[in-house]
């Protein structure tokens, strides 16, 4: 698995939280591949471990046992090549909209005004141009969550892994959302990684893979199919 071409690999890797008696095993011995150009839904459950596992891909968290490498990010897992949507709210209080969606870039060292120019540009494709001077605060919850959606663009990361992008929003909105994702990777040429509840969504990515108490799965599944319920694991 060093092919320049694998985004981010897993290999064996589990994360478990706590210890004894009390340990959740989130994730249980991933292993998987993301390759330019993938499109991958993972579904699940509640509680299987979807945001655990896009955590571990992003380097926000670190596995228990096991490896996470990414061979094709020169510089590795930094903001600017990873582009995170997080589930819950995510956006910096005291910043507004436009400085939230810039922080990727500002963070990357690029220069202010350039980078307020290119989040203007990622917010126009996911809400009302009037929303940008505005704290988080002062946004609904689908808002916030499509400024989450902008700000993870902005970089022109080459990983995008969303962590239930339309969680929070209608359906004609969340198919929009998901438009403007896939159509930010083509151009992008970057791989995007969503988890969703929404069948309608996942059917939208080219791959389904499937999470069920921490283990993954990614062989080809009919377009529909709930995993099968196993038994609840304890330790990795
Ligand atoms: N920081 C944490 N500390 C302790 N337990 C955690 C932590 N994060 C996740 N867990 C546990 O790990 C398991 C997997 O959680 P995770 O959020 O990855 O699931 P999920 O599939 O994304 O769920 P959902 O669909 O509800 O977002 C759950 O049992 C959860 O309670």
């Amino acid at each position: 698995m060093t092919s320049p071409d694998i985004l981010v690999g897993c290999h064996g890797v589990a994360r478990t939280y706590g210890v004894g008696a009390a340990a959740v095993v989130a994730v249980h011995g991933a292993t998987c591949e993301v390759r330019s150009g993938d499109r991958i839904a993972i579904t699940g459950p509640s509680g299987s471990g979807k945001s655990t596992l896009l955590h571990l891909m992003a380097a926000l968290e670190e596995p228990t046992t096991g490896r996470v490498t990414w061979p094709g990010l020169a510089r590795g897992p930094v903001p600017d090549q990873v582009g995170v949507v997080f589930q819950g709210p995510s956006l910096i209080p005291a910043l507004d909209v436009v400085e939230n969606t810039a922080l990727p870039l500002v963070l990357a060292g690029h220069r202010e005004e350039p980078a307020r120019r290119r989040a203007l540009d990622c917010l126009a494709l996911v809400i009302a141009t009037g929303l940008a001077d505005k704290l988080p605060e002062e946004l609904s919850g689908g808002q916030a969550q499509r400024v989450a959606v902008a700000r993870a663009l902005a970089a022109a990361p080459r990983l995008i892994l969303a962590d239930e992008p339309t969680g929070q929003l209608d359906r004609a909105t969340g198919r929009h959302v998901v438009d403007v994702l896939l159509a930010t990777a083509d151009t992008l040429g970057a791989a995007l990684v969503l988890t969703t509840h929404d069948p309608t969504v996942a059917r939208r990515l080219t791959l389904q893979w499937s999470m069920d108490n921490g283990r993954l799965r990614t062989e080809p599944q009919p377009p529909w199919e709930p995993a099968a319920a196993g038994p609840h694991e304890a330790t990795p």
